[in-house]
């Protein structure tokens, strides 16, 4: 591998995808971090790929720390596998801090895609540019909101491109060959299949800075495949035009100062996911239908984040007497949640030379 590796910190924001209306388009880099730091000195001569692997935080206990099992890992080594780098360089050692809340709907497998595909690069010098380590991330983890907001920072609206058939056929590829289980591709010695060029692209929108998120986390997790295998396979002409004139609105509802909470709480509305999501979210429906602007002064909107289970509610102050409600209204379906004001970030992904 040419030249010398110094260490150094990969710092991942978690994200809130759809933000209500927005299903699998929208998503706003949030407060809450995982982060990785990255040295060269271990000398473990049996270490799997070169890698050695600590965690703390959040899935501590949980995550695998094998490097061809762990998300973060086995994502670099599919990038670096692309190009035709079958290991970490000698004596790495990866640290892993992860304070965001697995399975909750604030991204997590998002930000250890991103994070991977940023080690990946990083280790391997490859020099890809953030565009187009997106293609890399959406092999993986294949919507877009989550992703882009986390690697880009901000609030951000993304589509995927219409790719022409060969590529259609390259980026279709089941998620088992992109990152194989362990006794698979990445042994053999196959290159895995490489992005289609752009698949994704995004734009940044403004966000006024008096807007604050709240995230209410319960004490259970949802998987997104799960979240996802409620969904319908076909919408009504009615409930997509419904998503569609709110989302157009919300985009720059959002970054006007100081915020309509009226426009905003409407535009926050949603027919596509939210509906079909209450049966694995108790209290849902009664936390989305019964707070207002005018019932909870501060408020402005309140969403599913991401897939869920945790609830987003846009707000520029009361955020303790907001949380509390919901907090009680979970609570009374037996659900124990924590709360945090998180502010949306700009900076997206970064690696910081230690
Ligand atoms: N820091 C991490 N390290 C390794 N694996 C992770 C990490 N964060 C998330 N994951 C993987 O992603 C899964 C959660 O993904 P998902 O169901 O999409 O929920 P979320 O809404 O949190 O993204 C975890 O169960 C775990 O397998
Ligand atoms: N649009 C996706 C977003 C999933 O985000 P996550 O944070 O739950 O992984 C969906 O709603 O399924």
């Amino acid at each position: 591998m040419a030249g010398t590796l110094k260490p150094f910190t990969i710092k991942v924001p978690c994200s809130s995808a759809n933000i209500g209306p927005g299903f699998d388009v929208v998503g706003l880099a949030l407060s809450i971090y995982l982060t990785l730091t990255v040295t060269f000195t271990t000398t473990d001569p049996d270490a799997e790929h070169n890698c050695t692997i600590t965690y703390e935080g959040d899935g501590a206990g949980e995550v695998p720390l094998k490097p061809d099992h762990n998300l973060i890992t086995r994502t670099a080594l599919y990038v670096l596998k692309c190009h035709d780098i079958r290991d970490f360089p000698a004596g790495t050692h990866v640290h892993i801090h992860n304070d965001i809340p697995l399975g909750r709907g604030l991204g997590s497998s998002g930000a250890a895609v991103v994070a991977g595909v940023m080690l990946g690069n990083t280790v391997g010098q490859l020099g890809l540019s953030k565009d187009r380590m997106m293609d890399y991330t959406l092999m993986i983890e294949r919507h877009p909101d989550n992703v882009t907001a986390t690697m880009m920072g901000g609030f951000v609206g993304s589509y995927l491109r219409e790719l022409d058939p060969k590529d259609t056929e390259r980026k279709e590829i089941p998620l088992s060959e992109v990152l194989p289980e362990p006794a698979g591709g990445l042994d053999t010695g196959l290159r895995p299949p490489e992005p289609p060029t752009g698949i994704g692209h995004h734009i940044r929108f403004g966000w006024a800075k008096e807007i604050k998120a709240i995230a209410i986390i319960p004490d259970f997790e949802v998987a997104t495949a799960t979240a996802r295998g409620v969904l319908p396979t076909e919408y009504s002409k009615k409930d997509l035009i419904f998503n569609l004139q709110r989302l157009a609105v919300l985009t720059t509802a959002l970054t006007r100062s100081p915020p309509d909470p009226e426009l905003i709480y409407q535009a926050m509305q949603d027919k596509v996911h939210q509906p079909y999501r209450k049966t694995l979210i108790p209290a849902l429906p009664d936390i989305l239908t019964s707070m207002t602007p005018n019932s909870h002064p501060g408020l402005l909107g309140i969403c599913l984040s991401g897939a869920g289970p945790t609830i987003l509610a846009l707000a520029t102050e009361n955020f303790q007497s907001i949380a509390d409600e919901i907090l009680s209204r979970f609570a009374k379906e037996g659900v124990h949640c924590i709360w945090k004001v998180l502010e949306p970030v700009q900076d997206g992904a970064q690696v910081i030379e230690l």
